[in-house]
């Protein structure tokens, strides 16, 4: 769920709102009352986002896998780059780094695609080395925690799921309600898989992000040998959250501004219970002002630690702390035109 709160001035973000995921609800906030009831990301963390028909070049990225293992009984030398990865109860699955198995410009442009994806809807500057991975009979990876990695994980399907002739395959995330059992319990309600993992399919082309902290794996794939009917995706992990810029004002242009009101912030953030996550955060900052236009919160996937002195309380406290001290933010003016900030806040 993503909620906008804009300024009195009230110019809407078109422009950014091409780059960014529609919104559900907006409050206008005005004077010095910047409608604090209504700021927030609103609802709960989210730590699961969907994006079908993600990379234009998928077919071709599936094509070039497909050649490669065209004709089993020839002897090629690219035919020995794959790792068979088995961790006893753990991982198994057929895994080569993505750069080096596709033609340059192709990987290029699965990487281009990653990193502009990353840095627009999460905030995140870098991506992990790409795995190419795949999965026949008896490959699956049991449940773990990718908690060092980074914020979001990402598998990229090149899948043929349609025509599939294996079972399981999934990728299955602990339901986060799992991990707060007891608080929900309820003594006569049986539970079932599908009431504990959330099972995502991996459709051709379809980019699955996740929290990595959630406990998550792959169903085990039952049913065929053969790497061209296999399971077959792209992995890795987005990285190195730090704000980022895009319009008409360069980092270095506005980035004392941004200390200025990031300082306060800190501070006044330190003080709250403990929480761990990543909330992310769009500005629209305007040309002929310099003011913040525009608050769109992007992502959100943070917790409180339970235990804190007010329950309940910090998610709810920190967005707002954000929308005071940001949406009060003056940058520089420009006749370029307006500016965009993508701002993660780290949380640990
Ligand atoms: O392939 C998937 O669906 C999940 C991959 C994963 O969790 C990992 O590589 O750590
Ligand atoms: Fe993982």
């Amino acid at each position: 769920m993503r909620h906008r709160w804009r300024t009195q001035a009230g110019v809407a973000a078109e422009t950014a709102a091409s780059v960014a995921e529609p919104t559900t609800e907006e409050a206008t906030v005005s004077g010095d009352d910047q409608g604090e009831e209504d700021v927030g990301s609103g609802g709960d963390p989210e730590h699961l986002i969907i994006e079908d028909e993600f990379l234009d070049s998928a077919e071709e990225l599936r094509e070039h896998f497909d050649s490669r293992f065209a004709e089993p009984r020839q002897i090629r030398m690219d035919r020995f780059v794959w790792d068979y990865w088995h961790v006893p109860n753990q991982y198994t699955l057929i895994r080569t780094p993505a750069e080096d198995f596709f033609p340059r410009t192709l990987y290029e442009s699965l990487e281009d695609a990653l990193l502009s994806y990353g840095e627009n809807k999460l905030g995140c500057r870098s991506i992990s080395p790409v795995w190419l991975s795949y999965y026949v009979d008896g490959c699956s990876q049991e449940l773990h925690a990718d908690n060092p990695h980074g914020p979001w994980a990402f598998v990229l399907s090149l899948t043929d799921w349609e025509r599939r002739r294996f079972s399981g395959g999934e990728t299955m995330i602990l339901q986060p309600h799992v991990l707060d059992y007891w608080r929900g319990f309820e003594a006569r309600r049986g539970m079932e898989l599908e009431d504990l993992v959330t099972q995502v399919e991996p459709d051709f082309n379809r980019l699955t992000v996740f929290d990595p902290r959630l406990p998550h794996g792959v169903r085990p794939v039952r049913g065929t040998q053969d790497p061209r009917e296999a399971r077959l995706v792209l992995h890795g992990w987005f990285t190195e959250p730090t704000p980022f810029f895009t319009g008409a004002l360069e980092e270095h242009e506005a980035v004392a501004s941004l200390n200025a009101a990031l300082e306060p912030l800190f501070e006044e953030v330190a003080t709250f219970s403990p929480s761990t996550g990543t909330t992310t955060v769009r500005l629209t900052i305007s040309g002929s002002t310099g003011a913040v236009t525009d608050l769109e919160w992007l992502t959100d996937t943070l917790i409180e630690v339970p235990g804190g002195d007010e329950p309940g309380a910090v998610r709810d406290q920190v967005q707002r702390t954000i929308v005071r001290h940001l949406g009060g933010a003056t940058f520089p003016t420009s006749d370029k035109g307006d500016t965009y900030l993508t701002m993660p806040f780290v949380f640990d």
